[in-house]
């Protein structure tokens, strides 16, 4: 769905001299609401009516593009009316309802994923997918099996990604417990993946991204990374851990000093089904009883290993020992009995001397809540807790509300003569925008005007009151006396009651920012002919971000659209250029050599654009301050490469201008309109000043319109300017906090 938003420039809003937003009266006033609190929100009956019709169509909107797997949030087809790859992440969602995506869904049987996926998929076990089908929980031993918290599995996704790269610095720094020999080499064992790089080799500066290749990979690329950072943290989860009571007198097993030592290879296939299971239940496979001898069951250990990617449990019927597996398979026994007191069996293999010793502590010692983010508190015994059910999804939420913005936004758009069917997203989230980005000015400005408009009729004090708050909000002394002289007049002829004093000033205000000779039309970018935009500004004011956020305006408004990198001075602005019209899908004709003519640029520019029958050329320039002249005559002669290679074209020459620079900004205009040939303006940075007032000063001293605000750095914070919206913005009493 295309949305013009150049033909706004179409429609010349003349308003009388009587407010539009004049409050209703007390009886009209609708249903209460947050914006009904206070006077002049209030809102005429068949009002409300107004934009529950907006809003039932706005959600409707909504709703289709969720449904049509093309959310609101697909940035691309939004701003620029591009299509994006289908997401395939984001499950189809339920018939209508809107945007919000369900929350994780149940997952399903794991089977055999790749790689990457088993590395995610390794940590959901951690957060919480459903119970295991093994062993009973009742029959865990308690201190081993916490529940794991509702930890959202997506947040903690990066930082296995983030361990896998740094796994084998991990292994380098684990401390060499001398209990744990076999632990601290066994992860050095498998690292060859990360470490094979051919460092040495010629100097290809890609090398190091090795990290991704285990991932896109097989899955024995990825896996011993996450293998080697399992192991890690059980090196250091062991010394930390005690183990329960019996452990002491245990005899020594073989079994786990060759689970830890255990090849990498097995483990490195995919995430078993096994693995997936989440760690709250804990509890040793129900497995080999017969194969274990009764008088020696082992420590019903918390048996960590299981959330190794590629472990697999072994059958619970027959002991077989695996080959892949064989720590795994022997060891595990869940007698029933007293599980404390119970005893590992005697090792089927003469162990080794060393590890056997610390085999006691080392068993129950992995603490797989170290993995959980934030939790560093290891609690000593824990009731083992069922594992939460994944909490209820939220009920999609319609994307607009009417509350107190949602309102104020309708409200602005019907006093303009919209028809609520025709109001689109856009447009409303605009408002939004808009009406944040002017906070600063307003929250300095209104609740002052409110106090002295509020205090009874407007005398001479007032008037001066009046008088020194126009002029710190930039407004300037020309435009303020002009302004409160209508007011006085005003006065004179009528008692204006405290709720007009404010609607008769905003009209007042909406006034100087309409030029009598302007036609707001004339400036739209014609169809189906060239248009070329010059932008021009001194250096940091927004230009080249501007021409960015005009392009992939004007791409979502039909246009076809060409971008001349006239910055040849500022290198950086190539590229800069260049990204946006990636993003806008705009072609950027640049000269990358050092110093090129920016007139040349322009010239190869309007070529290209006649060629590929471009409708709107936006020419970037360089920033020069006013009084670089040799700069200026640099302008001066991209001017006249645009006058005569597009005669024909319908030529725009819009200064940019930092709404933070105030005052300043007006010597700039005056220069810059002689050698560019100006013909409007653009404000930027509103949203970071509080003197929004000069947008005036500038329209009274310059007699040049504006065309575009930006309130924001981001791509859609710029929009056509709009006199109404703008004071309504600027003078609206709705506190966003
Ligand atoms: N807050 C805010 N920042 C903006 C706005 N417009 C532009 N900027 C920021 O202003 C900075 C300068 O923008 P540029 O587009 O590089 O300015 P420029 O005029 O091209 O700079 P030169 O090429 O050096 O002349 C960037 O950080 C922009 O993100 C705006 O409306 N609001």
């Amino acid at each position: 769905m295309v949305f013009d938003w150049f033909k706004r420039f179409g429609k010349k809003e003349k308003k009388e001299e009587e407010p539009l937003l004049e409050p209703a009266p007390p009886e009209a006033s609708a249903p209460q609401t947050e914006s009904s609190a206070t006077p002049e929100a209030q809102v005429e009956p068949d009002y409300m009516r107004w934009a529950r019709i907006a809003q039932e169509k706005l959600n409707t909107e909504v709703a289709q593009q969720a449904t049509a797997d093309e959310a609101i949030s697909d940035w691309q087809r939004v701003l620029y009316g591009t299509s994006s790859p289908p997401a395939p992440s984001v499950p189809a969602p339920a018939p209508p309802p809107p945007v919000v995506e369900p929350a994780a869904p149940p997952p399903p049987p794991v089977e055999e994923p790749p790689a990457a996926t088993a590395a995610f998929d390794w940590q959901r076990v951690l957060y919480g997918t459903p119970a295991p089908p093994a062993p009973p929980v009742e029959e865990a031993p308690v201190a081993e099996a916490p529940p794991p918290p509702p930890v959202p599995a997506i947040e903690e996704a990066p930082p296995v990604l983030e361990s896998v790269a740094a796994v084998p610095p991990a292994v380098a720094e684990a401390p060499p417990a001398p209990e744990l020999p076999a632990v601290a080499e066994a992860p050095v064992e498998p690292p060859p993946i990360p470490e094979s790089p051919p460092v040495a080799e010629p100097p290809v500066a890609i090398v190091p991204v090795e990290a991704p290749s285990a991932f896109e990979g097989p899955v024995t690329a990825a896996e011993p990374a996450i293998q080697s950072t399992v192991e890690v943290e059980r090196a250091e989860a062991e010394p930390i851990e005690e183990l329960p009571a019996p452990a002491a007198e245990s005899p020594p097993q073989a079994v786990e000093p060759e689970s830890v030592a255990e090849p990498p290879a097995p483990v490195t296939k995919t995430v078993s089904e096994s693995s997936l299971q989440p760690p709250a239940p804990v509890e040793p496979p129900v497995q080999s009883e017969e194969a274990l001898p009764p008088e020696a069951p082992r420590s019903p250990a918390f048996d960590w290993r299981r959330f190794l990617p590629g472990y697999r449990a072994a059958p619970s019927a027959p002991a077989q020992p695996d080959p892949d597996t064989p720590p795994v398979s022997e060891p595990v026994n869940p007698v029933p009995e007293p599980p404390v007191a119970q005893t590992p069996p005697p090792p089927a293999e003469p162990p080794a001397a060393e590890p056997l010793e610390e085999e006691p502590t080392r068993a129950p010692a992995f603490d797989w809540r170290r993995f959980l983010a934030g939790n560093r508190s290891t609690p000593a015994a824990e009731p083992p807790e069922p594992v939460a059910p994944p909490a209820p999804q939220p009920q999609p939420q319609p994307q607009f509300q009417l509350d107190a913005g949602f309102l104020w936004s309708a409200e602005v758009l019907a006093a303009q003569g919209r028809r609520p069917e025709d109001v689109t997203v856009e447009e409303i989230t605009w408002l939004q925008k808009l009406r944040f980005g002017l906070g600063r000015t307003r929250r300095s400005l209104v609740n002052n005007l409110k106090a002295v408009v509020g205090r009874g009729p407007i005398g001479a004090a007032e008037l001066e009151e009046l008088e020194a708050l126009l002029l710190q909000a930039d407004v300037g002394l020309t435009v303020s006396d002009r302004i409160l002289s209508a007011l006085q007049e005003r006065v004179r002829r009528e008692a204006l009651s405290a709720d007009q004093v404010l609607p008769f000033l905003k009209s007042q205000l909406r006034r100087q920012l309409e030029l009598e000779a302007d036609d707001p039309a004339q400036f739209a970018p014609r169809r189906g002919r060239l248009n070329v935009w010059l932008i021009v500004g001194v250096n940091g004011v927004g230009k080249t971000t501007t021409i960015g956020k005009i392009a992939a305006l004007a791409v979502r408004s039909g246009y076809k659209t060409l971008i001349a990198a006239g910055d040849t001075f500022r290198a950086a602005a190539v590229e800069q250029l260049t990204i946006w019209g990636e993003r806008a899908g705009v072609m950027v004709v640049a000269n990358p050599s050092p110093k090129a003519d920016p007139a040349a640029v322009v010239y190869d520019a309007i070529g290209a654009a006649r060629s590929r029958g471009a409708e709107l050329l936006l020419v970037d320039t360089a920033g020069r301050l006013q009084n670089k002249k040799n700069l200026m005559d640099e302008l001066a002669k991209v001017r006249r490469i645009i006058d005569k290679q597009a005669a024909d074209a319908h030529v725009e020459a819009l200064l940019v201008l930092d709404a933070t620079t105030g005052q300043n900004g007006l010597q700039q205009a005056r220069v810059f309109r002689e050698v560019a040939g100006l013909t409007g303006v653009i404000i930027t940075k509103l949203d970071g000043s509080a003197k929004a007032g000069i947008t005036l000063a500038i329209v009274d001293e310059l007699q040049l319109p504006i065309r575009f605000i930006g309130v924001g750095e981001k791509v859609d914070d710029l929009r056509p300017f709009n006199s109404f919206e703008f004071i309504e913005a600027l003078l609206s009493d709705i506190d966003d906090g």
